[in-house]
C-alpha cells in the first residue's frame, strides 16, 4: 500500500495507476496492462510479449481475433515502454524483461489453474518469450514467434561494431546509437505513419547500454536453442532487415522440438502483422489456426 498521503503513483503519460490496469513488479515499477476476456468460460490464456519501443496497445486486433475464438489474452507494456514506468527504452538487465512475464503469467495462471499457456512474441518480444519458455519449458502449450530477435542482423552486427559497442558500453553506456528506422517495419505505408504518429512508442536513439543487453539476450538464445523441445510457429519476412530471418531458420533447424513449424513471407518486412493487408490476415489466421489446433483436448473430467 502507498504511503499515507503520498502522491499516486502516475504513469510516463501522467495517469494514475489506481486508474489502469496494471501489475507492481518485484522493482516496484508498475507496469500497464491490457486483456481481453472472452465472454464465456476461456479455453486458454495467451500472453502476448510486445517489442522494443513499441507497446501492447497495437496488437489489439491480434487480440480481439484470439478473444473471439474463447482465448483469454493478456499483456503489458515492458518496463520503461509504453504506459509502464522505467527509464524509456532501457534495462539494465534483460532478465527483467522475461522475470516480469512470468510474473504477469503466473498470476493469470493462479486465476485459471486449469488452462493452457501460450505466448506470442514479436522481435524483442520473441527474444523475451523464448527465453521465457527456456524458464518454465514444460509450462507452456505454443509459443509463436512474429520475426523474432534470434541473431543480430549480420551485416549491422560486424565483429567490429559488437567491439565498438563492447567498448563504447564501458565509456559511454548511455551514448545513443540510431533509432529504430520505421520504413523498415512494413510496406503498407499507413502503419509506417500510424507507428511514428504513436506517441506511446519510443522514437529516440536506442543506447549503447540497451544494446549490449539485446546482444546478451542473443547469446543466450544461442545457448538455449539446442535445448528447446516445446511446440514453437515462426512466421518471418524474407525482407526482414531489423531482425534478420536466418535466426529463424536457425531455430527451426537447430531445436530439437519434435511439434515446429516456419513459415516464411516473401517479401515481408518486419513487423509481418502490421504488413501489406493480405499478409497481416494470413499472419493472424496462421496463429489462431496454429493455437486453435494446439489446445489440448479437454481432459475426461474436464469433459463432464
Ligand atoms: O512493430 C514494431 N516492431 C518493433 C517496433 O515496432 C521493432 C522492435 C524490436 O523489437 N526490434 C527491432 C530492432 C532490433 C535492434 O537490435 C539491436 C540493435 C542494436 C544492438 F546493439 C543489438 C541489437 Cl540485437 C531489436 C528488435 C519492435
Amino acid at each position: 500500500m502507498p504511503e499515507p498521503g503520498a502522491a499516486p503513483r502516475r504513469s510516463p503519460q501522467g495517469v494514475p495507476y489506481s486508474d489502469l490496469p496494471h501489475i507492481v513488479n518485484a522493482d516496484g515499477l508498475h507496469l500497464f496492462c491490457r486483456y481481453w476476456e472472452p465472454t464465456g468460460q476461456p479455453r486458454a490464456l495467451v500472453f502476448i510479449a510486445h517489442g522494443a519501443g513499441e507497446h501492447c496497445g497495437p496488437y489489439d486486433e491480434m487480440a480481439q481475433r484470439l478473444k473471439e475464438l474463447s482465448l483469454l489474452v493478456f499483456a503489458h507494456d515492458h518496463v520503461g515502454h509504453g504506459q509502464s514506468e522505467g527509464d524509456r527504452m532501457n534495462i539494465k538487465d534483460f532478465q527483467i524483461y522475461i522475470r516480469d512475464s512470468l510474473q504477469h503469467i503466473d498470476l493469470m495462471k493462479s486465476r485459471h489453474p486449469d488452462l493452457p499457456v501460450f505466448i506470442v512474441g514479436h522481435s524483442m518480444g520473441g527474444a523475451i518469450s523464448i527465453l521465457t519458455a527456456c524458464e518454465r519449458p514444460g509450462d507452456f502449450v505454443g509459443v509463436v514467434l512474429i520475426a523474432p530477435l534470434v541473431q543480430m542482423n549480420p551485416e549491422s552486427a560486424t565483429p567490429f561494431k559488437v567491439f565498438m559497442a563492447k567498448l563504447l558500453n564501458h565509456m559511454l553506456p548511455s551514448l545513443t546509437m540510431g533509432s529504430i528506422e520505421s520504413k523498415w517495419l512494413s510496406r503498407d505505408k499507413r502503419q509506417v505513419e500510424a507507428y511514428d504518429a504513436d506517441e506511446l512508442n519510443y522514437h529516440g536513439g536506442m543506447r549503447v547500454s540497451f544494446g549490449m543487453q539485446l546482444m546478451a539476450a542473443v547469446e543466450r538464445m544461442q545457448r538455449e536453442i539446442p535445448s528447446i523441445s516445446w511446440p514453437f510457429l515462426l512466421l518471418h519476412g524474407d525482407a526482414d532487415k531489423l531482425c534478420d530471418i536466418r535466426g529463424s531458420r536457425m531455430m527451426y533447424d537447430n531445436s530439437p522440438s519434435t511439434d515446429k513449424k516456419i513459415k516464411i513471407y516473401e517479401g515481408g518486412y518486419h513487423a509481418l502483422h502490421h504488413d501489406l493487408p493480405e499478409v497481416a490476415e494470413s499472419v493472424l489466421k496462421e496463429l489462431t489456426t496454429w493455437i486453435t489446433e494446439h489446445i489440448p483436448a479437454a481432459t475426461s473430467q474436464e469433459a463432464q
